[in-house]
């Protein structure tokens, strides 16, 4: 499998606060990895660095073969890197068909836009449904498909998901690992940010942990599920 995307000594800054403090990571074609830790531990700053939403002070990232370090963030979403963000942030006074729409910005091709959007029917057909309704009156198991159907809009190659089962009730927690399972299936290669370390390392191939803005330890999911550090992270929350 070759490398998709290689981050390299990585640091995101916001004025003082060294939020990540030089992480090397490498996703390979095909597979999920979970970036878990603690609050604070620095995981959304390094999704955001990945898709230029928050400041990479130092560092390279390579997707696919080019350097894309401090590109502006359309770029990630035409070369095929994209971002489901933390907390859904779907536009609440959208349609949900308009807010499908905006995650397909950069595609100019009105049959390219109808795939897209079928496809992301055809994996939520409750969104089908409520394609007329605003966003805001969906529930947020119903709001966070819409996040990750706008995110898949653009067909990413690579699809970052920050928190996706955040404030889910349990049954829609593990739809939300079952598609994970299915988009894996589909060729989209992921990188997961959970608090669910259990199911998110179920689901994945291996696995980064956070602490205070450094890698404490990576590995396969079965290594790092017997892992001491990954404990030891949850409970140093800093
Ligand atoms: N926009 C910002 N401005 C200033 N500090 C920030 C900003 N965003 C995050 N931080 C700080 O950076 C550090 C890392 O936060 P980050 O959100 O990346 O961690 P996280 O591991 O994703 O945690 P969580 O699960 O709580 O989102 C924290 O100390 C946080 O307070």
């Amino acid at each position: 499998m070759s490398a998709l995307l290689t981050v390299q000594s990585l640091q995101v800054q916001y004025g003082a606060v060294n939020a990540v403090r030089g992480i090397d990571l490498e996703v390979r074609e095909g597979e999920i990895i979970a970036l878990l830790g603690a609050n604070g531990a620095g995981k959304s700053s390094t999704l955001n660095a990945l898709v230029g939403l928050a400041p990479a002070s130092a560092g390279t990232i390579t997707f696919r073969g080019q350097d894309v370090t401090g590109s502006a963030s359309e770029r990630f979403a035409s070369l095929g890197m994209t971002l489901s963000p933390e907390g859904r942030r779907v536009f609440g006074t959208l349609s949900v068909q308009e807010n499908l729409l905006m995650g397909a910005y950069s595609m100019r091709d009105k049959v390219e836009i109808k795939t897209a959007w079928e496809r992301v029917f055809d994996l939520f057909p409750i969104l089908r449904e409520r394609r007329e309704q605003f966003a805001g009156t969906l529930s947020g198991g119903q709001q966070q498909m819409l996040a990750v159907g706008r995110a898949l809009m653009s067909n990413p190659r690579l699809l970052l998901l920050d928190e996706p089962s955040l404030g889910l009730a349990p049954k829609i927690v593990e739809q939300v690992f079952e598609l994970i399972t299915v988009l894996r299936k589909q060729g989209v290669t992921m990188v997961v940010v959970e608090q669910n370390v259990s199911m998110a390392l179920e689901v994945a191939d291996r696995g980064y942990v956070m602490a205070s803005g450094r890698i404490a330890a990576s590995g396969t999911a079965v290594e790092l599920r017997n892992s001491d550090t990954l404990q030891a992270a949850y409970l140093g929350a800093d």
